[in-house]
Order: structure tokens, then sequence, then C-alpha cells
């Protein structure tokens, strides 16, 4: 890790004064309460010009690329050269260099060795999902690179010079960074515009935890307005400690959503191991449910759930529950396309809410195939996880868990 109290530059704070500080424990690192801190205090405000996001990096470079290129981009281009070379970025080098040196555990660099033998099928195509978004990515910005070579290779200390190889190393480094550490920041005027992202110093060493005691960030005054902010770099950003007193030495978290470990993995490279909040475990079960579809009337059944927009996404989480998509596709599945009693307008009935169910028959019909489906999932989870360890295991142990949930409830 950079050192610490180079951030102070950049930031304009008392570093060595803050109630917080990041630290390496157990190889770890995270961010740690410093001194006695009371509930829903503000830690530490961070200066939009010290944020690295559409608004800051823009000025800087040509347009045409959006907010996850961009700040990719920019971590790419001034990656710290090995782990004891400070970053030559002169707008961030010392934040740079507290970016860790590599991403060799996040499954998207390691995805040779996650072959989709080892993976639940769901994992891995999520994976593929996230390796398509990032290919996407990379393929625009050797695009950009090639149109704005002269005016890049201009900048301090870029050296656009490099293999093919080099270069996408840095940017997959870059693009993994910006995956696994921005947040949400307000800069755009819609709420759900995609370049309302930001990296943010500091608190970026914040680990995510699933229940328990986490910092929020204030809102910040162009959420509350619900406008694009007014200053020309957007809002700085306000850390409140957790609403429960912190001692000093213990660890202070950020949740990063109610994700279950399929997301936490892909996305974010690790995973969460047995907790008592079943809600959060999830299963989705595409690969089983489609092949059901194979029949006479399952193509013209797959168009109708496509056209609606209940193809696919199907769940099952530990709560236990069945999806609403799910349910959905599954009383299609078991209902008559040769109308003679209204089944079909039936089904049309429960899309838009004006009946619960098709018939008591069609319900008993899809909670024996769900129930089908998991016995499947305990099966297939039985097998598979014994071959494999750690994280892996885990998240056969998530299928398991969810799949005799589900099956509980529903026999
Ligand atoms: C925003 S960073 C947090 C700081 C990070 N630990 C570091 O060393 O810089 C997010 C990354 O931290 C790790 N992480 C966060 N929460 C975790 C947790 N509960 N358990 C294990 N790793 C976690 C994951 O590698 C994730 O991609």
């Amino acid at each position: 890790m950079g050192s610490f109290d180079t951030l102070q530059s950049l930031l304009s704070l008392p570093i060595r004064d803050l109630p917080v500080e990041p630290r390496a424990v157990g190889g770890r690192r995270g961010l740690f309460a410093t001194v006695d801190i009371p509930p829903s205090t503000p830690l530490l405000t961070i200066p939009a010009r010290a944020l690295l996001n559409i608004r800051t990096l823009a000025p800087h470079y040509p347009p045409g690329l959006n907010a996850i290129q961009l700040i990719s981009l920019h971590l790419c281009l001034y990656r710290p050269v090995g782990s004891t070379q400070p970053s030559l970025d002169p707008l961030y080098g010392p934040y740079l260099s507290t970016l860790p040196i590599e991403f060799d555990f996040h499954p998207l660099t390691d995805r040779v060795r996650h072959t989709n033998a080892l993976l639940p099928p769901s994992i891995a195509r999520a994976l593929e999902s996230l390796h398509s978004r990032y290919l996407q990515d990379w393929h625009t910005i050797q695009e950009y690179l090639q149109i704005n070579s002269r005016q890049l290779s201009m900048k301090p200390h870029v050296r656009l010079d490099r293999s093919h190889d080099a270069l996408e190393e840095d940017f997959l480094w870059g693009w993994l960074n910006v995956n696994t550490r921005c947040i949400y920041h307000r800069l755009k005027s819609t709420r759900s515009h995609p370049d309302n992202l930001t990296l943010c110093p500091i608190l970026d060493f914040a680990n995510h935890t699933v229940a328990g005691p986490c910092m929020t960030l204030r809102l910040s005054d162009a959420e509350r307005s619900n406008t694009a902010p007014i200053p020309r770099l957007g809002d700085p950003l306000t850390l409140l400690s957790p609403d429960t007193p912190t001692k000093p030495g213990e660890e202070l978290y950020l949740t990063y959503g109610a994700h279950p470990n399929r997301t936490l993995f892909v996305e974010y490279g690790f995973v969460v191991a047995g907790t008592s909040d079943h809600s959060r475990a999830e299963v989705e079960v595409q690969d089983l449910v489609e092949p059901l579809f194979d029949t006479d009337d399952g193509a013209v059944k797959k168009k109708m759930l496509q056209d609606c927009g209940y193809w696919g996404d199907w769940t099952l989480d530990g709560s236990p529950a069945v999806s609403y998509r799910l349910i959905t596709a599954l009383r299609l599945l078991h209902a008559p396309l040769i109308d003679s009693d209204g089944a079909l307008g039936r089904w049309q009935d429960t899309l838009t809410g004006l009946r619960d169910t098709i018939s008591e028959a069609n319900e008993a019909a899809w909670k024996e195939t769900v129930v089908g489906v998991c016995a499947t999932l305990v099966q297939r989870a039985n097998t598979r996880r014994s071959n494999v360890s750690g994280d892996i295991s885990i998240l056969w142990e998530e299928e398991l868990q969810v799949a005799s949930r589900v099956s509980n409830m529903l026999n």
C-alpha cells in the first residue's frame, strides 16, 4: 500500500487527526477507528476535486467515453509500476499509489482457472456477462486510443508505445478497480444515469458487511434536490459513522448492497461464508428451467415471456421464496396454449394483478416443478462441492441451502 500520509496533499485534510485510518490486518486492508466515535458522526469530507469521476476527469481527456471507461483509462495510463514505485499521475498520484497492486484474487483475472465446470452454472454465466462488459469497454478504449493517440501521448508520463498485452493488462487493472471500488455519487440530472459513480480516496478502504453497524454517506446537495450538482466538479462526499458507538481499533464497514454471494464473487471477488440472513442467499436457475420449455408449444411460450419481459432472471432465495418472475414463467409453462378453458387469459390477468392465480391445478403444477428443480440443485451441489474448496465451495453451499429451504417450504 502506498503511504496513507501522501494522501494529505491530495485531500487537504489533516490525515493524522482523522478518526479513521486504513490498516492492513492479516494481509487484508480495511478502514479502522482510531478514537472513540459517537453514533452517526461525520468522519471526514472528501472534496469534489479529490474524487475520480466523469466530472473531474473529463476536462483532461478528449470526449467520447462513459464514466467506467474514462476512469479505467485514467488508472490504466497511470498505474504504478511494480509494487514500490509511486504512480506518476500528476492529478491523483498519491491516491493511485494506494490501490491494490494486483487483482489475482478476482475471478475475471482468474477466469482461466475457474472453468465453467467448477463454478455453479449461473455463476459461470454471470462471470461471462462481466467478461463481455469488460471486452466491450476494452474495444471502445482501443478505438479511442487510436483516434486520440497524439493528444494522449502529450500528457505527462503517459507511454502508449507499449505492447498490446501490457496495455490491456493495465486496462483490466483499472477496470477492476472501478468495478470493485466505485460508489454511487450523483453527478447527472437523473438518478439512474450510469455515470453517477466515483472513486473516493480513503472511503474505498471500507470492506463490505452483510449485517451489523455500517457507515453511510451523507446525502449530497444534488441528491437531496434531485438534480445534477451545481458545482463544476460535483458535490463533496461526507462519510458518517455507524448509528452505534465505535471503539478505537474497530473496523468500520460499508454495505455494498443486499447482494447474494453470486454478485459478491463475480463483481467484487469475494464471498461471505454462511450467515443467519438467509434472505440474501439466492440461486439463479435459468440453466435448469430453460430446457423445460423444449416442448411442442415451448417456443411460443418463450416468445410470450420475452414479449412481456419475463424470460430469464429466474431466482430462488433463502428467505425462502420463489421469485415472481419464475412463478410467472412456470404458470405459463403449465397453462394449455389451446385455450378452451381460458387459462391464457387468466395468466395474463395474473400479470396485470386482476387475478392471483390461474387455477389450483396450475399452482400445484408450478410448485411441483420448483421442487424438482430444487432436487436437481441439491444433488448437483452435493456432488460438485466435494471437488472444490474455498470461495467456490461456499458458492455451491449457498445453492444447496437455498434449494433445501425452498423445497421444504413447498413440500
Ligand atoms: C472497496 S475495496 C475495500 C478495501 C480492500 N479490502 C483493499 O484492500 O483495498 C473492495 C474489495 O475489498 C475486498 N472485500 C470487501 N469486503 C470484504 C469482505 N467482507 N470479505 C472479504 N473481502 C472483502 C474485496 O476484495 C473487494 O473487491
